[in-house]
């Protein structure tokens, strides 16, 4: 095979599993264009997700709650279109179906039609079951997600830890245990007790990827803007900056305000 024809090997939902029993660990960001996801897939990086974090990142809202079926549709597209590796995760943004378990499997079909994404996310355990069943009957892979579930945000008003108490660790248990028998592929387990995290991905055979839920699970996810250090004011512990580009980009923005203002771009070379 010629360097210029590299074969790429496609993840699959069934990759991931193989991955978690060899024990090697899961890689995943987030994308929402074109051009970052060529760059993170060709990197090497085993699951892309389409957030609805896009409402935050890309859009600039307060939370994850506006962005809407269309906008995540639109954000997957391009992402898809980036792709030759990776496994694209989409989120089911809110109220695309919390309201009927037919909706939910509507809105699943549009993504996985129109975006041509592998799989879709959903926030929630026991309260969304018959919605990740009919899901799943239709053939399209559900990864789940518990924990901080941002999408509920007003019902909790914090994002601080979740299942502290032993109670709502039960719940969380009970919850992943349902996903993994409903047949869910994988579970994000959002801003939760590393310890608690640990117990729940060795109860599952189905991979557990953290975000905030410490080093005992079977894979991580970030936003990739947030470990690019794009945004300044996110800035929880569980965050780990790769880059400082948004003191990287500001210097470069400033440079060419400079030299447009004094003339020096365009120089001779870069002129017809
Ligand atoms: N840029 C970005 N990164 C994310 O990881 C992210 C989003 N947006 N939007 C959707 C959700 C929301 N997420 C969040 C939001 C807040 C915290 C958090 O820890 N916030 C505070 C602490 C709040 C508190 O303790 O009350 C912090 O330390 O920044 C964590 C994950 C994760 N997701
Ligand atoms: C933080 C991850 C898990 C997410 O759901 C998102 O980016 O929307
Ligand atoms: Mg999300």
């Amino acid at each position: 095979m010629s360097a210029s024809k590299k074969e790429y090997k496609r993840i699959t939902v069934k990759s991931l599993t193989e991955m978690k029993s060899q024990g090697e660990k899961i890689a995943m960001l987030t994308a929402y264009d074109y051009t970052m996801a060529t760059i993170v897939d060709r990197a090497g990086i085993d699951v892309i997700l389409v957030g609805d974090s896009a409402s935050n990142v890309m859009a600039g809202h307060e939370t994850t709650l506006p962005i809407t079926l269309d906008q995540m549709i639109y954000h997957a597209s391009s992402v898809v279109r980036a792709i030759k590796r990776a496994l694209v995760v989409v989120d089911l943004p809110f109220g695309s179906y919390q309201s009927d378990p037919k909706e939910a499997l509507r809105s699943a079909i549009r993504i996985m039609k129109e975006s041509g994404g592998h799989a879709v996310k959903l926030e929630g355990g026991t309260e969304i079951k018959e919605s990740v069943k009919r899901i799943l009957h239709a053939g399209i892979p559900v990864m789940g997600h518990l924990g901080l579930t941002p999408q509920s945000i007003y019902k909790f008003g914090t994002y601080t830890v979740r299942a502290k108490e032993e109670q709502e660790a039960e719940k969380l248990k009970q919850d992943a245990l349902l996903l993994e028998r409903l047949g869910c592929f994988a579970v994000v387990l959002e801003k939760v007790p590393n310890q608690l995290a640990r117990e729940v991905a060795e109860s599952l055979t189905i991979p557990v990827i953290g975000i905030g839920a410490g080093n005992g699970v079977d894979g991580q996810v970030l936003v990739m803007h947030d470990m690019l250090g794009m945004s300044q004011e996110f800035s929880p512990r569980f965050l780990r900056r790769y880059l400082d580009m948004h003191t990287q980009m500001t210097g470069a923005f400033e440079q060419y305000i400079t030299d447009v203002k004094s003339l020096d771009f365009p120089n001779d070379e870069e002129q017809y």
